[in-house]
């Protein structure tokens, strides 16, 4: 499988009032173009910095980050991220934030808009278009998000718990929805989540990372049979259950290793 992105020996030192503190040590790893990847690891471990890097949002203090074999320095169109929160401006209608990074990149005009319309229909959200953001329920303005992230076609997602503020229901249906969406389309994707059985049932390959600082503790290939299917019927197998419970057992091991380093 071809390497999209790539973090080569990274450490990362955020200096501030403070003083400075290491959030990811010597970290490397590669994720494959049509990959999805969770990181998961308790609080403080380092997720959102490694997004946040591949994001081009930080630079590393040490080592390099790269994206289609070229060092990631600045955000790019070609990644996306959509976060818990959804972020949609209250005074547009819901057209309108959608497709908000098109006309950020000049691409106003009715074929783009049209592609917009399509990604909300296909998204489940024909007949939203001249809403505004306060009509809609929490989920369906996290499918709006989507549909912003996916409108100006980013080779990467990476989202960072997008679905933690839901309710189990909403949640569970947006996890089959993204998981579809994202593998008809081919992106690359790297999720960040608390919810290891979310990871379990999403991912292709989960990363499991330890604290003080982060570092990768566990690496664990997803079986066949649990990735072939949409999240919510992979949570059924007891091939699921057997993941499960040995993510569970490497995140309490990395626990205790963070906290002996420490
Ligand atoms: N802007 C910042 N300035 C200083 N330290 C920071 C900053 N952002 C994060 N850190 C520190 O870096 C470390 C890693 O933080 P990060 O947010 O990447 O972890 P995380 O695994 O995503 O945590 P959580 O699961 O709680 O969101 C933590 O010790 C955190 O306190």
């Amino acid at each position: 499988m071809e390497t999209l992105l790539e973090l080569q020996n990274v450490t990362h030192v955020y200096v501030g009032d403070q003083g400075a503190s290491m959030a990811v040590e010597n970290l490397s790893m590669a994720i494959g173009r049509g990959e999805f990847v969770s990181l998961v690891g308790p609080s403080g471990c380092g997720k959102t910095t490694v997004l946040s890097l591949l994001a081009g949002l930080l630079t590393p203090t040490k080592g390099v980050v790269l994206a289609g074999g070229e060092r990631v320095v600045r955000p790019s169109s070609k990644i996306g991220y959509m976060l818990q929160q959804d972020y949609l401006f209250p005074w547009r209608t819901i057209l309108e934030n959608a497709a908000i990074g098109l006309m950020i990149g000049g691409g106003r005009n009715a074929a783009a808009l049209e592609s917009v319309r399509t990604l909300l229909a296909e998204l489940g959200l024909a007949g939203t278009e001249t809403k505004m953001p306060y009509e809609l329920s929490g989920g369906m303005r996290q499918r709006v998000a989507l549909a912003r992230t996916l409108a100006t076609e980013p080779d990467v997602l990476l989202l960072d718990e997008p679905f933690s503020a839901l309710d189990m229901h909403i949640k569970l249906q947006l996890e089959d929805l993204v998981h579809e969406t994202l593998a008809a389309r081919g992106k690359t994707a790297v999720l960040v989540t608390h919810d290891l059985a979310e990871a379990a049932a999403m991912s292709d390959r989960v990363i499991v990372l330890a604290p003080n600082p982060g570092r990768i503790h566990a690496v664990f290939d997803i079986p066949e049979a649990v990735r072939s299917l949409p999240p919510t019927q992979a949570r059924k197998l007891p091939e699921f259950q057997r993941v499960f419970d040995a993510l569970w057992e490497a995140l309490e091991r990395g626990e205790q290793a963070g906290g002996e380093g420490s």
